[in-house]
């Protein structure tokens, strides 16, 4: 009970602020007569709805998109033409402007699918550009330079909305929009984005699509960017394509950053910062190009995860200075992992994989050179072999991160050779990579919950709409991630982020986040790689424990003591040839395998 009250009371201690700002907001009109205050209160909401849409993008997708303010214009222009020129209703021409803002912002990804960030910088700062000369071009439509005049209101009935009506307009689909993100950036939705962000590999061995979540990403951005426009249309009653500049663009991008990118506070920040405090000041204003790269500038070097980031920092150094010595988690010592590892059973029969004749090359190296491979239902499979040997590209080739020049790739007598990474994990293969990658940023528990990506059943529409069984499923799932964070040694710090840990926890967090997906295969690269004597031992008794409760392991390792004593089936390589293949002692103790693996020096 009284936890139920302590987590009511946070909710309430971290609503507050928000709370008081936008009930400040909405007073404005009513405690200042200054008409241009309402305005400009107008004008910086509506930045902050496109700021948050781009965060999506930006922040926690990691997409740059320099063209939001073209997606603006469409959305704006769109509005307009439907209600100055075809008597639309707003509640009519807004949705249409959205949907096309979409349409436009999922043109603007395409090259997303093939480019990395920075060149859809450049590909959206190309669109930018060309908007406002299509806005030129096409006169008949757009009304040319002299843009589109008389856009009526939004009328409720007879009843027209003024200015500060609007101002609560923008203020309440702000509300909303905030909601809405916290949900998705707080689920399996927001947990895909930022894996996409931060390891696309990683995203797609957790079953993540990357193409649609860019998809989804550059929708939301253009979604939100179409209402702002429609809001600014109806806000300023005119749009001409001056308002439409290359500075208008890259405003919403630089609002994000300054901010605080991947920051729910961040988009509101940087709107205060750098459109309604120089515009306040009136003196400031004219600055404003100076202004913004000064403190870019300064920020980029001092404080690069933007003013949210910057003052989240602060706070956590704060907390953490006020932790006595001895509970404070410092190095792996305290942890204990290994078994139990309360993960719960994997969700089918233990597969089994067959390569034939496989070969991969990288230009003139031979990693794989037409390998034969049987790895048996339910065993501990380990693949040991010098370094360079072709270790890590036949997990890759098995997992579909790498796919193959020549030969089949067979899982559970289906043939995968052109499976993507994220039908593979859907079916149950789940991985641990050489070097851990993880959501630096994120908690253990969003974490370890990523690696329910396939299982969750909730789609976006009822996480969003925050339906009921979205969040029973929801809360269970962050239980069980619970759970698996205490059998690794990690109970009770859930709520740490990732990258504070020390490289054995990593680690060992990785290995519950592939627990997590109760998986059917698991494929593991090198997870003994830092640990410590205490932890090996652990984990040895995990890898026995994944196998016992009817899970395929294949290991790919250096420790050949951690090997002998887990492996079921050991096979050797060297220079991309299979050199022998079967029971530990058998394999390890092969004259060739001496000669090519145990003779040289350790
Ligand atoms: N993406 C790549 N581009 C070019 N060459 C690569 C690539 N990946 C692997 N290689 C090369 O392929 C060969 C096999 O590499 P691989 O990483 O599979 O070996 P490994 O046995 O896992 O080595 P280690 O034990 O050092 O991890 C090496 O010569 C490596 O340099």
């Amino acid at each position: 009970m009284s936890e139920v009250r302590g987590a009511r009371s946070r909710a309430v201690r971290r609503a507050a602020p928000w709370l008081v700002l936008v009930a400040a907001a909405a007073a404005l009109p009513l405690l200042s007569g200054d008409p241009t205050i309402t305005y400009l209160a107008t004008t910086a909401g509506i930045y902050v709805l496109v700021g948050t849409g781009l965060n999506l993008m930006f922040g926690y997708t990691g997409q740059v998109s320099l063209g939001q303010g073209a997606l603006v214009a469409v959305g704006a222009y769109t509005t307009g033409i439907l209600m100055a020129d075809h008597a639309w209703t707003f509640w009519a021409a807004a949705p249409v402007a959205v949907a096309v803002a979409v349409g436009a912002g999922t043109l603007m990804a395409l090259p997303a699918f093939r480019l990395s960030s920075w060149y859809i910088a450049l590909v959206t700062l190309g669109a930018a550009m060309a908007a406002r000369s299509l806005l030129v071009e096409f006169e008949g439509l757009t009304g040319g330079w002299s843009g589109l005049m008389g856009i009526p209101r939004p009328a409720l009935g007879p009843w027209e909305l003024g200015e500060r009506d609007i101002l609560w307009l923008v203020l309440a689909v702000n509300v909303m929009l905030f909601v809405m993100v916290r949900t998705i950036v707080g689920s399996r939705l927001g947990r895909g984005m930022m894996a996409v962000r931060d390891a696309p590999e990683m995203a797609q061995s957790v079953g993540v699509a990357p193409a649609r979540m860019k998809l989804f990403a550059f929708a939301c951005g253009g979604a939100t960017a179409g209402l702002g426009g429609a809001l600014l249309a109806v806000h300023h009653g005119l749009v001409t394509p001056d308002d439409f500049t290359l500075d208008f663009s890259i405003l919403f991008l630089l609002v994000v950053i300054i901010g605080g990118a991947a920051r729910l506070a961040g988009p509101v920040i940087g709107t205060l910062l750098f459109f309604a405090l120089p515009e306040l000041l009136t003196g400031l204003a004219e600055w404003r190009g100076l202004i913004y790269g000064a403190a870019l500038l300064v920020l980029m070097v001092y404080a690069p995860q933007g003013v949210a980031g910057a003052w989240e920092k602060l706070r956590a150094r704060r907390r953490s200075s006020g932790v006595p010595a001895d509970t404070a988690h410092t190095d792996t010592a305290d942890a204990d992992p290994g078994v139990p590892i309360e993960a719960g059973p994997p969700r089918g029969e233990p597969l089994g994989v067959e390569l034939i004749g496989v070969r991969k090359s990288f230009g003139g190296v031979h990693a794989l050179r037409g390998i034969d491979l049987t790895i048996e239902p339910g065993t501990v499979h380990a693949i040991v072999g010098p370094n360079g040997s072709g270790k890590t590209t036949l997990l890759n080739v098995i997992s579909r991160l790498l796919r193959q020049d020549e030969g089949q790739v067979i899982l559970d007598a289906e043939d995968v050779s052109r499976a993507p990474a994220e039908r593979l994990a859907r079916r149950g293969v789940a991985r641990v990579f050489q070097t851990p990658r993880l959501l630096g940023t994120s908690s253990l528990r969003d974490n370890v919950l990523l690696g329910a990506y396939t299982r969750e059943r909730s789609g976006g529409p009822a996480i969003v709409l925050r339906l009921p069984w979205a969040r029973r499923e929801q809360a269970e799932l962050a239980e069980e991630a619970d759970r698996l964070l205490a059998g690794h040694g990690l109970a009770g710090r859930a709520s740490e982020e990732a990258a504070s840990l020390p490289h054995g926890e990593q680690r060992l967090l990785e290995v519950a986040r592939a627990l997590m997906a109760r998986p059917r295969l698991l494929l593991m690269d090198e997870p003994a790689a830092g640990l410590t004597p205490r932890e090996l031992e652990s984990l040895g008794r995990l890898i026995r424990a994944i196998r016992d409760t009817g899970t395929t392991v294949v290991l790919v390792e250096h420790h050949i003591e951690l090997v002998a004593s887990v492996a079921d089936v050991v096979t050797v390589l060297d220079r991309g040839r299979l050199v022998t293949s079967g029971p530990p002692q058998e394999a390890l103790g092969d004259a060739r395998v001496v000669e090519v693996y145990l003779g040289a020096p350790a």
